[in-house]
């Protein structure tokens, strides 16, 4: 990534979100060609980057979406992407969400319950339409990732087994109001093993053969997204044995194949920039505090999780410390523990494989604006959402007159 966070911090201020749509593109190629061998669908998960601009870049590549909620579709639509390219999941679209999808006419609707599939039946019914399902399976396998990103195993909300997907796929068949048209599985989130992606996908085919032989034909097999990137020193799954390993899962089957990746597209484009206030101690204990704060990327206060740290100065004489920002939690910090350089105020810290998962999870807690964000294409910057002002952040409420 040749990126000059100096130059933007001065141009836009700190602290911001940088994507290189450069990589966004590799990314998605890398995944599109590696299923040249059969049809295939790249269903972006918009609520890993949800901005406009990214939507639009996967957008005029070809990508399609897959949205957690009728907002994430709107989105999807407003930039181009065509109705027939769009997912719906969600274990809880209320009646209004599954009223616009069906009149958006979207690609289908990945239902999570047998419960749902009566609602969606009695909407259909009532607008008159039919609505193309896909059910999501619950396959009941360890994706070992973090137990809060795992969804596939029976102890978590989402999707339902395999003995009720296949009643409600007779129910899809007997109904005049549904078309039974995919399936869909997805096991968690920063996946770095392909075996546990191996089995669902098995199972998943298994269970579209088995379908299949009661006359129920599906057109799309949807196998979720969840490849990591690199945080760490991870090793990650290859792309090609990846889709391969669905192929031959595939084998025999007619169906058009589709995935629905987020922060493989997205992560490692995507850098959080800060900048030092200020260096105390307190006790024996360094703390270095920036800018930016959980409300901007929370996945450290959340999850624990690492990203790779940098402080942009010159100074080499490393001390352990904490990397925290200004609010008012001590939950509050990006690393515990970490060796960083002396800093002095106003230099600049990148927290790198922040593009997935960062600003869409971004709050406004602490009365804190969401901060800007920014593309790089072929060399040019340019500001893909302002920063928010005090004034953003008033706007929608009322003063109570007594
Ligand atoms: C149904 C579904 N599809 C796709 C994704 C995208 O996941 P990831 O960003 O790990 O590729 C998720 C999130 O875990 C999801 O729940
Ligand atoms: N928000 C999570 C990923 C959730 C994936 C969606 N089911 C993360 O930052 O890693």
């Amino acid at each position: 990534m040749n990126i000059d966070f100096k130059t933007l911090a001065e141009k836009y201020q700190t602290p911001y979100y940088v994507y290189d749509f450069d990589h966004i593109t590799k990314q998605y190629e890398e995944l599109k060609s590696s299923f040249r061998a059969r049809k295939s669908l790249i269903a972006y998960a918009v609520k890993a980057n949800s901005n406009l601009s990214v939507i639009k870049h996967l957008a005029d590549l070809g990508a399609g979406a897959d949205c957690v909620s009728i907002g994430e579709v709107k989105r999807a639509l407003k930039v181009g992407i065509p109705s027939y390219k769009i997912i719906f999941s969600g274990v809880g679209k209320s009646d209004d969400e599954i009223t616009q999808a069906l009149e958006l006419d979207i690609l289908m609707i990945n239902v999570e319950s047998a419960a749902e599939l009566n609602r969606v039946e009695d909407i259909a019914k009532n607008l008159g339409k039919i609505a193309r399902i896909s059910i999501r399976v619950n396959p009941n396998i360890d994706p070992k990732t973090h137990p809060y990103i795992s969804t596939g195993l029976h102890e978590n909300k989402f999707g339902v087994d395999i003995d009720t997907a296949k009643r409600m796929y007779i129910q899809c068949k007997n109904s005049e109001f549904l078309e039974p048209t995919g399936i869909h599985c997805h096991i968690g989130s920063q996946l770095t093993q392909l075996q546990p992606i191996k089995d669902a996908v098995k199972i998943v085919a298994e269970l579209v053969k088995n379908l299949k032989a009661i006359k129920i034909d599906l057109s799309f097999m949807d196998v979720g997204g969840g490849l990591g990137i690199i945080y760490d020193n991870e090793k990650l799954i290859d792309t090609y044995e990846y889709s391969q390993s669905i192929l031959d899962a595939m084998f025999g089957l007619d169906v058009t194949v589709v995935c629905e990746p987020g922060r493989f597209i997205v992560g490692n484009s995507g850098v959080f920039v800060t900048k030092v206030l200020y260096e105390k101690v307190n006790g024996n204990k360094r703390f270095v505090i920036v800018d930016g704060a959980m409300n901007d990327l929370i996945r450290p206060a959340l999850y624990n999780a690492y990203h790779k740290i940098e402080v942009l100065n010159d100074n080499k004489n490393l001390s352990d410390c904490n990397l925290v920002g200004p609010v008012c939690e001590s939950g509050d910090f990006f690393a515990k523990n970490i060796q960083l350089p002396q800093t002095n105020h106003n230099d600049l810290v990148a927290i790198y494989s922040a593009g997935a998962y960062g600003f869409t999870m971004a709050s406004n807690y602490n009365t804190r604006g969401r901060v800007a964000e920014i593309a790089v294409l072929n060399g040019q910057d340019r500001l893909i959402r302002r920063r928010e002002t005090f004034e953003d952040l008033i706007a929608l409420e009322e003063e109570f007159i007594k």
